[in-house]
């Protein structure tokens, strides 16, 4: 680290944060999904890596309560800088969800995921051997939105029929799947029986985020729109990351610094995002930096706490009080006209 710079100890509280993401279609997918369930005999579970606690989502483990379940961690690649401690974190998240399988995974394209979906299939296959029905396996994959779902399923799909053509549609941003697909054949076993069937379901966002910083995780792994947080706010919580592993991991846009106005104003410039009269485009230059964290370009870190407490803390946070969903889609409503309002007003300015 640079020798003179103090990183921030602490990142800003943000009270007008937005809290909420859950849209209409969240909620429609939660309950076609908790209908499906009846005729659904294994869960896939995805969340992010980078965000282990912060990814879950206590709605969908309060639905699928007492189904078999698999949790997949993706991402791995943009989360792990390879160090030894890794293998005692993975540790940890296993022992979180324990007795339930966890597998991490990595790789947004088939190929390299076909690696890390090997052991997965086998998982799965194990699963559904248990079963000992003369049926196919039936699976759903759900999880937050933007997590890797539907790049689960083609991946998966591939190692397991060796068909490569996408059966479902991935996307950068959240929200790409909108609603329960139809169901795909992912393994093809030797019989009919032994072969594993599954359904995509668009992702599902909490309905209320009581931590604010919690929402900014969300935000800077894209599980939130862009246009949801002010890009600027997610940027600057990512430099306020970066600074506390190594300023030196965006050396190549600016000096340490705790500054973002600052940073986004040199990277507008050099970047030549300007707008009328060569005023420098911060909006811009903050979604380039997030999305050079995001594609893995400025360090590979996890933003969740993984020590053993770490998840009891998180639940006993979140039974602080949770608003019931209509109270959540209230949130929701007044939290949207509240950024369109700020958004109005900083155009006037
Ligand atoms: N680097 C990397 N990228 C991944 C991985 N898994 C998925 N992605 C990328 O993450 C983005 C989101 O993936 P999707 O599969 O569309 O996510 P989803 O969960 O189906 O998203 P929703 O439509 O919101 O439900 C895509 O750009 C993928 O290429 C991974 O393990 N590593």
């Amino acid at each position: 680290m640079a020798a003179s710079f103090i990183p921030r100890a602490i990142f800003p509280t943000l009270d007008n944060l937005p809290r909420s993401y859950f849209l209409g279609h969240h909620k429609s997918a939660l309950d076609k999904m908790k209908r499906l369930l009846s005729s659904t005999d294994l869960v896939l579970e995805v969340r992010d890596y980078r965000i282990p606690l912060s990814s879950r989502n206590p709605l969908l483990d309060e639905a699928i309560e007492g189904k078999k379940r698999i949790i997949i961690y993706t991402k791995r690649d943009l989360g792990s800088s390879g160090s030894k401690e890794e293998g005692l974190r993975d540790d940890i998240v296993r022992e979180w969800n324990y007795p339930d399988p966890v597998h991490f995974v990595s790789g947004g394209k088939i190929p390299t995921l076909k690696k890390s979906a090997k052991a997965l299939i086998s998982s799965i296959q194990s699963a559904a051997r248990d079963r000992d029905a003369l049926t196919p396996t039936t699976m759903l994959i759900i999880g937050m939105p933007n997590v890797g779902k539907s790049t689960l399923l083609n991946g998966l799909r591939f190692q397991g029929t060796g068909n490569r053509k996408k059966a479902a549609i991935t996307g950068g941003q959240p929200g790409i799947t909108r609603r329960i697909s139809e169901v795909v054949k992912i393994i093809s076993g030797a019989t009919e029986a032994e072969s594993v069937y599954t359904r995509d379901t668009p992702g599902v966002f909490v309905p209320y985020v009581n931590d604010p910083e919690t929402m900014l995780k969300l935000a800077l792994c894209n599980c939130v729109k862009d246009s949801i947080i002010s890009p600027v706010t997610v940027a600057d919580y990512c430099l306020f990351r970066m600074n506390l592993i190594d300023p030196l991991i965006y050396a190549n846009d600016y000096k340490p610094t705790n500054d973002i106005l600052e940073l986004l104003t040199t990277l507008a410039r050099k970047l030549g995002r300007l707008k009328e009269e060569g005023v420098p485009d911060l909006d811009a230059a903050a979604i380039w930096f997030i999305q050079a964290w995001r594609d893995g370009k400025r360090g590979k870190f996890i933003l969740d706490d993984v020590s053993p407490e770490a998840l009891q803390k998180r639940i006993d946070e979140e039974s602080a009080a949770p608003p019931s969903m209509t109270q959540a889609r209230k949130i929701w409503k007044h939290d949207m006209l509240q950024a369109a309002r700020m958004k109005a007003s900083s155009s006037d300015r």
